[in-house]
């Protein structure tokens, strides 16, 4: 099996990274915009560089679309005629567009899976939703889906969960760091290098996360275990709470929604 990727940016590395470091062997074949950074990355990671969209569907048996909304027209224009002839498995991480709007753009026949990774799968630690197309077999879906099992969580979910989906894990990584940034800024006021206020905050977020992933007990029902009575944390969380704290992720979150859906 060869592997396509139009687009080697942030989320393209992150994949490619954390499948090498998990032992996926398949041949990888890229294309981007920017020569001058993926041909270093392809010859570092010991991908083969094309010299154009087009050349990586020819080579390619699945096709990762790994580039910005806005110039997924002009690579599909590019793409569309090699799509309709040799009828690769296509697979889009493209935020914002659907099924439908692929399927309008290529070929009513094209095979496609639309999904949403995180960053995260650089380390494993990925959270990773996937929807078919009709066209796309079930054996081609566990196919894609098992790539991203080495890399971190999947769930097959409805096209409709997808902007919920971008909000609570695609995006979230960004809104997890603004998190832990702003911790260390706490411990760099009173006194602790940068450096280590970030390490005590990201380890404390780490074993959190870890924590609610594998106890029964809800993450309201862990946060009454950690607020003693007349203590440090029921001061703190009230004070979060008068700052805002829900209302601040909540909004940030439909911010993300809003705007994955186009309004
Ligand atoms: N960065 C993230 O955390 C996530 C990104 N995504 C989605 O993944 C897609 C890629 O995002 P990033 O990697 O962050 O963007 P990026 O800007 O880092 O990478 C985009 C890549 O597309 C290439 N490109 C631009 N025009 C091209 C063309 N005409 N033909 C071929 N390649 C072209 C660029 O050279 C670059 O390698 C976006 O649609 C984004 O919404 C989805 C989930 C998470
Ligand atoms: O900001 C973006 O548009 C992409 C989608 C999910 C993460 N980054």
């Amino acid at each position: 099996m060869e592997i396509g990727f139009i687009g080697v940016g942030n989320m393209a590395k992150a994949i490619i990274n954390g499948w090498q470091k998990n032992g996926v062997q398949a041949k990888i074949n890229v294309h981007s915009a920017h020569k001058e950074n993926y041909v270093p990355y392809a010859t570092e990671h010991g991908l083969y560089a094309c010299s154009d969209n087009v050349s990586v569907v020819q080579n390619s048996d699945i096709i990762f679309l790994a580039v910005k909304p806005l110039v997924l027209g002009k690579v599909l224009a590019e793409i569309k005629a090699s799509v309709k002839q040799k009828k690769p498995l296509i697979v889009s991480m493209v935020t914002g567009v659907s099924l439908d709007e692929l399927t309008e753009a290529l070929d009513p026949q094209v095979k496609l899976i639309r999904i949403m990774p995180n960053v995260n799968v650089e380390i494993g630690e990925g959270m990773t939703a996937l929807v078919a197309n009709k066209n796309v077999a079930s054996e081609e879906l566990k196919n894609v889906t098992e790539l991203f099992e080495l890399v971190g969580k999947t769930q097959l979910l409805p096209e409709k969960d997808f902007s919920t989906f971008v909000a609570l894990a695609g995006s979230s990584p960004a809104y997890v760091y603004f998190f832990i940034d702003a911790m260390a800024r706490t411990g760099v006021k009173y006194g602790l290098s940068k450096a280590q206020a970030t390490q005590i905050a990201a380890q404390a977020v780490l074993g959190s996360a870890k924590k609610v992933l594998h106890e029964t007990k809800s993450p309201m029902d862990l946060i009454d275990d950690v607020c003693s009575p007349g203590g440090t944390t029921i001061a703190g969380l009230l004070a979060l709470e008068e700052a805002g704290f829900m209302t601040a992720v909540v909004k940030g979150l439909d911010a993300t929604i809003k705007k994955d859906q186009g309004q």
